[in-house]
């Protein structure tokens, strides 16, 4: 069985840990790095996955999944450089950064794949992106569309279309959430308990999902079939409009993907 370290485990490398868990990888495959002793204990406890250092986590796995915010990076590849084999696959999820920083900093020869997942992960509903660097065979992209299969859906991309991945489906949970938040917050304004607001859109938000993923139909045409002439819906819809939300969703998401690209640049070297 492939031996999987998470390196930094935090949301996204937790969420790694407990999809894979769940779906039917053994403790035994897996270990993290985390910086603090508290959080390797409380992880451990929970999942019964060990915590190593990097030295014993690059000697023990055939995966490195780096899973450190973008701005950690840099000590994290000072430790990993002097250490790594070539034949080891490094597999990042990190926000903006490029394959080619990895292949740049490790040993000649480094199988690099970039990741984007997303934290749905947890329940085996992810949606991840990735794109193979330099160095990445076939084979390296069939494993890590593999590992990715098992906690969710996977798609290949080309590494050019990263950051807007990132802004469309990495951070697009969040937008969902923000919108359940600020229809609850309706709920309450319209004096319904909050409990039973939150019932009415979460199960609303449920249904209107598996309907896009399952039905095979436009959303225009889904949320046509919900707006009746001179009903409710349209009501709402016009208030949407004359409140930009479509234009204010299409800025916010090229906000997100220009982050990525920039986060990206931070780390170039001419
Ligand atoms: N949170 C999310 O929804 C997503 C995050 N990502 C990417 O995943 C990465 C991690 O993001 P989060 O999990 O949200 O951040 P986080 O801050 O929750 O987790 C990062 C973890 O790395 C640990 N860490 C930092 N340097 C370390 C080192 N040298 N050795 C060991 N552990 C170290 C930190 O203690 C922390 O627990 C980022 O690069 C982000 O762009 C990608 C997709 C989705
Ligand atoms: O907000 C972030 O930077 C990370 C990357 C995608 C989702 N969360």
């Amino acid at each position: 069985m492939t031996t999987i370290a998470v390196l930094g485990a935090g949301k996204i490398g937790e969420a790694l840990l407990s999809g894979l868990l769940k779906a039917g990888r053994s403790p035994d495959d897996l270990m993290f790095t985390e910086r603090y002793p508290e959080r390797c204990a409380e992880l451990t406890k929970r999942y019964g996955v060990r915590s190593v250092d990097v030295p014993a986590a690059v000697k023990a796995a055939d995966v490195l999944v780096v899973a450190v915010k973008p701005q950690d990076i840099e000590p994290l590849l000072d430790e990993l450089a002097p250490r790594v084999e070539p034949d080891t696959l490094v597999v990042s999820l990190c926000a903006g950064l490029p394959t080619k920083l990895f292949e740049r900093r490790l040993p000649e020869g480094t199988p690099v794949v970039r990741v984007m997942p997303n934290t749905p992960m947890v329940i085996g509903e992810a949606m991840s992106a990735v794109s193979g660097g330099r160095h990445a065979e076939p084979h390296h992209l069939a494993l890590v569309e593999e590992l990715l299969g098992s906690v969710g859906r996977v798609v290949r991309v080309p590494e050019s279309q990263q950051d807007a991945v990132t802004a469309l489906s990495g951070s697009g949970p969040a937008y969902f959430f923000y919108l359940v938040e600020a229809m609850i917050d309706a709920g309450i304004l319209l004096g319904i308990p909050r409990a039973v607001a939150a019932d009415l859109i979460i199960q609303s938000a449920v249904g209107a999902a598996t309907m896009l993923r399952d039905g095979g139909v436009h959303p225009v045409t889904l949320r046509e079939a919900v707006t009746s002439p001179a009903g409710t819906t349209i009501m709402a819809i016009r208030e949407l409009e004359r409140h930009g939300v479509r234009a204010a969703l299409i800025e916010a998401i090229e906000a997100a993907r220009d982050r990525s690209a920039e986060l990206g640049r931070a780390h170039e070297v001419d």
